[in-house]
C-alpha cells in the first residue's frame, strides 16, 4: 500500500497522537551529571568555556548534589581538581586527596539517593596531564599505570563511591580494578567502563574545567575517530574483564558507535555528551543562533534513540527539570 491509502501524517496529527506513538523518551533517571570539585576553593568558580558549569568548593558540591537529587537525576560523576600535581598523580591515590574527600562529603550528604560515581583516571592529578605514569622515555606505561588505578579504585571505594569509571583506556584496566576492589572487600562497587573512548578534540573545555595542560596527545591510548570495529573489541574485552556497564564517548559525533555497541552487548550502555558538545550549543545559543532548550533535548533524544540508556551530560539537572515540567 502507498499513498493515498497510506498517510503517515495521520500519526502526527495532534499532540496526543504524537505522544502515543513516540518511540523514544528521555527520563531524568537516565541522566548523570558530571561535577567538578576543586581543592581549596571557598566559593564555586565558573568555567568560562562551559557556561553554567562550575568548579565547586566542597561546600557548594554538597549543595549541588542535593539539588541534583531533587531534580531526579540518575547519578552524579565526580571529578577532582587538586591544588598541586606531580609526576605520578599521587593526589588521586591519597585517601585525603580532593576527589576522595569529595566522595565522602557527597555520600554523607545524599547517601544512596542517587548513584555516586567517580572518574578513575590520573590526568587530573599528573603534572604532565597524561592518564597514566610515564616511562623515562615519556611513553605512557600501561602496566605501572594499572597498579596506580587499582590503588585509586580501592581509595574511592573506601570513600563510599557506588560506581568507579575507569577512563584512562589502559589495556586490562577493568580486570585489574575489579580484582583490586574484590580483594579489598568492595564486591558491591560497580564499574562503568569508558570502553570506547576516542582521542577527541571535543574534550577541550573539560581541560579548562580541570585545569589540565597536556604534553603531547592521547593517541597512544585513546582511539582514533576513524575506527568503529576497534570499539567493539574494546567493549568485548571490558565486558569479559567484568565491566558492569560500558560507555561510548563522545556521544553525538559517535552515534553509530553507540548503536553498534548496543547491538553487541547486554550490559547497560552509557554515552558521555562531552564538554565540547555542550559548549558548541551553549555558544550558538548565546548568539541567538539556536533554541538552546530544544537543541538540548533533541541531542539527548538522539543519543537515547541510538541506544544509550544512560547519558552523562552537563545539562542533566536542567534537562531533568524541563522533562518533569512536561517540555
Ligand atoms: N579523566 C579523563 C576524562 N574523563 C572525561 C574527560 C572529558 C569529558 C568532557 O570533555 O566533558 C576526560 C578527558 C580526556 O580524556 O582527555
Amino acid at each position: 500500500m502507498s499513498y493515498p491509502d497510506m498517510r503517515p501524517r495521520r500519526l502526527r496529527r495532534n499532540a496526543a497522537m504524537r505522544r502515543l506513538v513516540e518511540e523514544t523518551r528521555v527520563a531524568p533517571a537516565e541522566l548523570v551529571l558530571p561535577m567538578f570539585v576543586k581543592e581549596g576553593l571557598t566559593e564555586p568558580r565558573p568555567v568560562a568555556s562551559l557556561p553554567g558549569v562550575v568548579q565547586h568548593s566542597r561546600d557548594s558540591l554538597r549543595k549541588a548534589a542535593v539539588e541534583a537529587v531533587q531534580a531526579g537525576v540518575g547519578g552524579i560523576m565526580l571529578f577532582g581538581v587538586p591544588a598541586a600535581r606531580d609526576e605520578t598523580g599521587s593526589g588521586g591515590l591519597d585517601p585525603n586527596g580532593i576527589l576522595n574527600v569529595a566522595i565522602r562529603d557527597v555520600v554523607a550528604e545524599i547517601g544512596d539517593s542517587t548513584v555516586v560515581m567517580s572518574d578513575l583516571c590520573l590526568d587530573e592529578f599528573t603534572s604532565h596531564g597524561h592518564c597514566g605514569l610515564l616511562t623515562p622515555g615519556g611513553e605512557v606505561d600501561n602496566d605501572r599505570t594499572l597498579a596506580a588505578y587499582a590503588e585509586m579504585a580501592v581509595a574511592q571505594a573506601a570513600a563510599g563511591v557506588g560506581v568507579v569509571g575507569p577512563s584512562g583506556m589502559m589495556d586490562g584496566q577493568v580486570g585489574v580494578v575489579r580484582r583490586a576492589l574484590d580483594a579489598a572487600g568492595h564486591h558491591d562497587v560497580a564499574i562503568l567502563a569508558y570502553a570506547a573512548k576516542y582521542a577527541s578534540a571535543f574534550y577541550g573545555p573539560f581541560r579548562d574545567a580541570v585545569e589540565s595542560t597536556l604534553e603531547g596527545d592521547r593517541r597512544s591510548y585513546q582511539q582514533s575517530p576513524a575506527n568503529l570495529r576497534e570499539s567493539l573489541r574494546e567493549v568485548e574485552l571490558d565486558v569479559a574483564e567484568g565491566a558492569d556497564m560500558v560507555m561510548v564517548k563522545p556521544a553525538l559525533p559517535y552515534l553509530d558507535v553507540v548503536a553498534a555497541v548496543r547491538d553487541r552487548v547486554e550490559v547497560p550502555v552509557a554515552a558521555y555528551q562531552v564538554s565540547g558538545e555542550y559548549a558548541m550549543v551553549e555558544a550558538a545559543a548565546a548568539n541567538g543562533w539556536l533554541d538552546r532548550d530544544r537543541v538540548m533535548l533533541e541531542t539527548l533524544t538522539s543519543i537515547r534513540r541510538a541506544g544509550a540508556q544512560i547519558i552523562l551530560t552537563y545539562w542533566a539537572v536542567e534537562a531533568a527539570r524541563l522533562l518533569r515540567a512536561g517540555y
